[in-house]
């Protein structure tokens, strides 16, 4: 409504904040000229007095300059330090700082005087500034830091360092220094940050010199120093000459100020004629109003942005060497880390809503914004429950994905995870062949058009691969410890995250040997279990922030580093994915995707379309295998004794695999070449059995219903026809073609199948077993639902008998008795919903499958 209005106030805001800046300019000019006759005059001229009351004026107008303005690197500027007395009044003392101008005091803050000065000066030259163009810090190492204790606020809002207290602290700090200065000397004026080096007393007397030379490095090096504690003609030895430094010097109640460089107060070197009493401590509320205004500056510019991460040019850097990657920054400087013989797997520990799902979502984006798919491909695997990696897949409402993204498993199992790395493994083999056919040693000799991209896996919650401690665990850790091994030469890289490291230690006591390899450590808030014991950085850490360290956990090699909300950067991140996906090759597949929670049908099935007629032996389609491909599973039905299905278990689904096996098996016969009997005996599955019966009718196949009764009597017959076709009985050979015996609830015919007929003797069991044996070579196959193992056992008539139904389906059945059943003795099965485990006791196959479910009319209740 008034967005005029408020255009014009923001109008008349910068035209008086210009004038201000004018005025303060002007203040300054004519300051300098009445100090510049004052020392012209010298100390008793008869109009000293007129000089003096002039600086008093102008020195008033200087007292409030428009504070933020000042370019501190660019030229001094005069900062007041106290007021001079004469006896013809007294004027304010402004020494010219910054831009190359620096200050040094005799005294050191022991004087209370001294300290006071020097915070005094700390507070005007930040204020003069703009926000972040001034860094503090401070040097004290006799009182520790004490001097410094009153302006916490600077401490809190990140423009004051922690004091260097010991020898070894400043000589870093000078080393840190030195670095800034030549830095700056690179950097373009516009670019420098001032370095306000604070000594509160002197450092020992090898530090002494660097500091020196830090006051003969120039304007360029954008440093100021302000040196307490010098005492340029002290006894023993002299200290290093400062350059370019006003000096002070104190006496019981004043200070007797030298000639500021360039600007003296004397024309024969001897300072200003005036003792001067110097400014002590600023208003404690000032201080604390600066610190919040810094402090919110501070935020600002180091709350690095998404974009931030993101390399100036997509797909441009070459992998050959390593991945890098902008994790966001430290202070406000960038820090990167990378895939690398140095840091080839990462770990990253974080609680559950510290931001790991953000800061795997930032790393993953900038990888992928940096380097192409021809050099890098990514592997995600997510245990829990949630939709981390959602959004690199295709999906009805964003058809777009990653196209680094290879496979991305949601809410994956543990048997997923492990095909995952049996994958890598291969991977890993291949890679193997293909370093020694070029004769190198590392992926990174290979040339470019030989080399294969590099693969970072990322499992999120990876501690849930352990979590079983079975066989399926142990496998789990002998592939990871290979991979973290091997995996640094062959460009094979790991970050396995987790929100805790508990339990994960033992590790079959392999942990050492594992983690030893994950150099990179990431804790974020909470995820202090990723670093060494003894090292607390990661100890109430905010949201948003991480500490990374690239020793293992080391206490001592931490960066505290913040970054950038993946999660407030949708948009930013949706944009990105499209001009990735967009610029993808042609023909590139989008990623196998594996979602635990999905219920996939046997129609939707790509290897369903591919059925068709005449396929022999035809294949029974039951679900699709948990593997890295998602590839369809079933049996083989061929003319081998026992290949008939046995689905085993109370669960509801074993209707669905019978099914499945029907459906999938009339798609691979024309019309007329094989029928099928339906037998529904289990409680609620005639629906299933007229459902299936429709669909297999409408695709041409005869199709019979029995009951119990009638099963044990074609059971008879089946058993009759198949000993006549080969010979062993007289009759007519066995009809062409297959015949498939559908049974819904096997166990509930045991009754009727164990009756002996009185005529031949015979059981039913014994018609069953040689139908089981000898049928498939004469084109019977039994497709079964047994509630039970034990009923499959006793209809198979005992253990020995186990190969007669040698393609199993276990829905609900305990792993131990399935173990005990099939003779195996370190079965890793947890029985649950949606899985099942497919046995093929020919082959000694065992997979775990998500069976297809069915998606017709509703089952009968
Ligand atoms: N750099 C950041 N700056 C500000 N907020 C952040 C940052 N990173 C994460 N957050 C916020 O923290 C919350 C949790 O983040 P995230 O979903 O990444 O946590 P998580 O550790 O993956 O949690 P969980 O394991 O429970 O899924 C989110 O609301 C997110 O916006």
């Amino acid at each position: 409504m008034d967005g005029g209005g408020g255009g014009q106030r923001v109008g008349r805001l910068a035209a008086a904040y210009g004038q201000a800046v004018a005025a303060h300019r002007d203040a300054v000019r004519r300051w300098e000229n009445a100090r510049r006759s004052l020392a012209a005059a010298g100390p008793s001229a008869p109009d000293n007095a007129e000089l003096v009351a002039r600086l008093a004026r102008v020195g008033a107008d200087l007292a409030g300059p428009p504070p933020g303005t000042a370019n501190l690197t660019a030229a001094p500027v005069p900062v007041r330090v106290g007021e001079a007395t004469t006896l013809d009044g007294s004027f304010p003392v402004l020494l010219p700082l910054g831009g190359g101008a620096h200050l040094a005091i005799d005294g050191d803050a022991r004087d209370p005087r001294v300290g006071e000065l020097l915070r005094a000066v700390v507070v005007r030259l930040l204020a003069a500034a703009p926000a972040g163009a001034v860094r503090v810090a401070g040097i004290d190492p006799v009182a520790f830091g004490a001097a410094f204790l009153p302006v916490r606020p600077l401490l809190d809002a990140g423009v004051l360092a922690p004091a260097a207290t010991t020898a070894a602290d400043v000589a870093a700090l000078l080393d840190q220094a030195e670095r800034h200065a030549r830095a700056a000397q690179h950097a373009g004026p516009a670019g420098r940050e001032l370095l306000l080096l604070v000594a509160a007393s002197a450092p020992p007397a090898r530090e002494l010199a660097p500091l020196a030379a830090l006051t003969h490095a120039g304007p360029a090096a954008a440093v100021c120093v302000l040196l307490a504690g010098y005492r340029p003609a002290g006894p023993g030895d002299a200290p290093p000459p400062l350059g370019a430094t006003t000096q002070l010097r104190l006496n019981e109640r004043y200070a007797l100020v030298g000639d500021p460089p360039g600007q003296p107060f004397s024309a024969d070197g001897t300072g200003l004629a005036a003792p001067v009493l110097l400014d002590g401590d600023p208003p404690a509320g000032s201080v604390a109003a600066l610190g919040a205004r810094l402090a919110a500056a501070t935020r600002r510019a180091e709350t690095p942005r998404f974009t931030d991460l993101l390399p100036a040019r997509r797909w441009a850097e070459p992998a050959g060497a390593g991945l890098r990657a902008v994790l966001g920054r430290a202070g406000r400087d960038e820090v990167t880390v990378a895939f690398d013989d140095a840091t080839p797997h990462w770990l990253v520990g974080g609680r559950t809503g510290a931001g790991k799902t953000v800061f795997l979502l930032d790393v993953l984006y900038g990888l992928a914004a940096r380097y192409s798919p021809a050099d890098l491909q990514l592997l995600l695997l997510d245990f829990k429950e949630g939709v981390s990696f959602t959004e690199f897949v295709p999906t009805e409402r964003d058809p777009s994905w990653l196209p680094h993204a290879r496979a991305v498993g949601i809410e994956s199992d543990r048997e997923y995870g492990v095909a995952v790395l049996r994958e890598l493994r291969a991977e890993l083999t291949r890679r193997a062949g293909v370093l020694k056919r070029h004769g190198v040693t590392k992926l990174a000799d290979l040339s470019p058009a030989d080399r294969p991209p590099r693969i970072v896996t990322l499992v999120d919650e990876f501690h849930v691969l352990f979590a079983g401690n079975d066989a399926l665990a142990r496998q789990a850790v002998d592939l990871l410890e290979e991979l973290a091994r091997k995996g640094r030469s062959y460009g094979l890289h790991l970050v396995l995250a987790s929100q805790s490291m508990t339990g994960i230690e033992a590790l079959y006591g392999r942990a050492e040997a594992i983690f030893g390899q994950f150099p990179l450590r990431v804790a974020l808030p909470g995820g202090g279990g990723v670093l060494d014991p003894l090292n607390d950085a990661a100890k109430a850490l905010p949201i948003g922030s991480a500490v990374v360290n690239t020793a293992g956990g080391a206490p001592g090699a931490n960066t505290m580093v913040r970054f950038p909300d993946a999660h407030a950067a949708a948009a930013d991140l949706a944009t990105l994915r499209h001009e990735l996906w967009a610029a993808r090759p042609a023909g590139a597949p989008p990623p196998a995707v594996f979602r635990g929670y999905e219920t996939p049908r046997l129609t939707d099935d790509p290897a369903w379309a591919g059925l068709r007629p005449g396929v022999d032996p035809p294949l029974a389609l039951l679900g699709r295998a948990v593997d890295v491909a998602g590839s369809a599973a079933g049996f083989t039905l061929d003319a081998t004794p026992g290949r008939h299905l046995a689905v085993v278990g109370t669960a509801a689904t074993g209707a669905d695999v019978v099914r499945s096996a029907a459906l999938s098996l009339a798609r691979q016969h024309a019309p007329g070449d094989a029928r099928f009997l339906l037998v529904p005996l289990a409680t609620g599955t005639t629906g299933a059995a007229n459902d299936l019966a429709v669909e297999l009718a409408a695709a041409g196949h005869p199709v019979e219903r029995l009951a119990a009764a009638g099963l044990r009597e074609r059971i008879a017959g089946l058993a009759h026809d198949i000993a006549a076709d080969a010979g062993t009985l007289p009759g007519p050979a066995r009809a062409p073609g297959r015949t498939y015996l559908v049974v819904f609830g096997m166990d509930a015919a045991a009754t009727v199948l164990g009756a002996t007929d009185p005529g031949t003797f015979r059981s039913g069991h014994d018609d069953l077993r040689a139908v089981l044996r000898h049928g498939p070579g004469h084109g019977v196959h039994l497709l079964g639902w047994w509630r039970g193992l034990r009923r499959l056992a006793d209809d198979l008539g005992g253990a020995q008998h186990r190969d007669d139904t040698a393609c199993l389906v276990a829905l609900n059945v305990p792993g131990a008795e399935l173990g005990l059943h099939l003779g195996t003795h370190d079965l890793s099965y947890t029985p649950r919903d949606g899985r099942a485990l497919l046995v093929d006791r020919h082959d000694h196959r065992i997979r775990l499958i998500v069976p297809f479910v069915h998606d017709g009319p509703e089952r009968e209740r």
